[in-house]
């Protein structure tokens, strides 16, 4: 990491970018106009400040370009950043938007003769097994967790499993499944993310940034 390297910003494509809008507009931060422009197909882009350029990547992938230095900075939710857990990650603003919730959701049907109490071993479908597992683990419960990539909701139905652990915002999803939340793990909002060395190597230049994302975020 070069002393006058561009600085990297990682931003997730996708709904997190919506409401990201205003926030990088009250932070003067004008990305190039292809950035804007759905069939591009370019992924790093120029902005107003010949110093700043932007990355779009997936949401998970954002910690990873963070944690490893390849981004110095970068958008995620909180549950990206407590899934890889990546020591080198500090998430010094918490922005205000992405508001939702991870949850344990179960058949409405199986509700009723379940107790939580008396789990020892589950079986969960998830994109979050990092988080199921310690979840669980701190309560004393196994929790076999199955991977998928979206559409957990489908999996009790289907028989992968019987419970799911995933993102829970309006709650139509579960409801149209046929399922409820029978446990609550966190509360999501979307976070400016720092790789440390970069704060350490860089303070002036990463530290402005994180006073300007605090006083956007305040702001919008
Ligand atoms: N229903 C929701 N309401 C509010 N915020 C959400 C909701 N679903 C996801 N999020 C937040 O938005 C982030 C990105 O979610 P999104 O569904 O756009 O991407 P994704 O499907 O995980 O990404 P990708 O397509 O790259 O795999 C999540 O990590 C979470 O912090
Ligand atoms: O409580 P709700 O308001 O219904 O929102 C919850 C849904 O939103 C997210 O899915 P998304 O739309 O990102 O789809 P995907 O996870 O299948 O990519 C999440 O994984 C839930 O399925």
């Amino acid at each position: 990491m070069s002393a006058n390297e561009t600085l990297v910003l990682a931003l997730p494509k996708g709904r997190i970018l919506d409401e990201l809008e205003p926030v990088l507009a009250k932070a003067d931060i004008q990305p190039e106009a292809a950035f804007h422009d759905s069939r591009s197909r370019q992924l790093r882009f120029a902005t107003n400040h010949p110093g700043l350029d932007i990355i779009r990547v997936r949401s998970f992938d954002v910690a990873t370009f963070v944690a490893f230095g390849a981004a110095h900075l970068g958008v995620a939710g909180n549950d990206v950043i407590m899934e890889f857990d990546y020591p080198e990650l500090y998430a010094p603003v918490d922005l205000d938007i992405g508001h939702c919730r991870l949850a344990v959701a179960e058949p409405k049907a199986l509700v009723k003769d379940d107790d939580p109490s008396r789990w020892s071993h589950i079986r969960v479908a998830t994109k979050y097994p990092g988080i199921t597992r310690r979840h669980f683990a701190a309560r004393g419960v196994q929790a076999e967790c199955i991977k998928l990539n979206g559409a957990m909701e489908l999996a009790p139905k289907l028989g992968l499993c019987r419970r799911i652990v995933d993102l829970v915002s309006s709650g139509k999803t579960l409801a149209a499944n046929d399922l409820v939340e029978v446990d609550h793990i966190a509360d999501i909002s979307s976070r400016l993310i720092v790789n440390r060395a970069a704060f350490k190597t860089r303070p002036r230049e990463v530290g402005d940034w994180i006073e300007r994302f605090r006083e956007a975020g305040d702001a919008v």
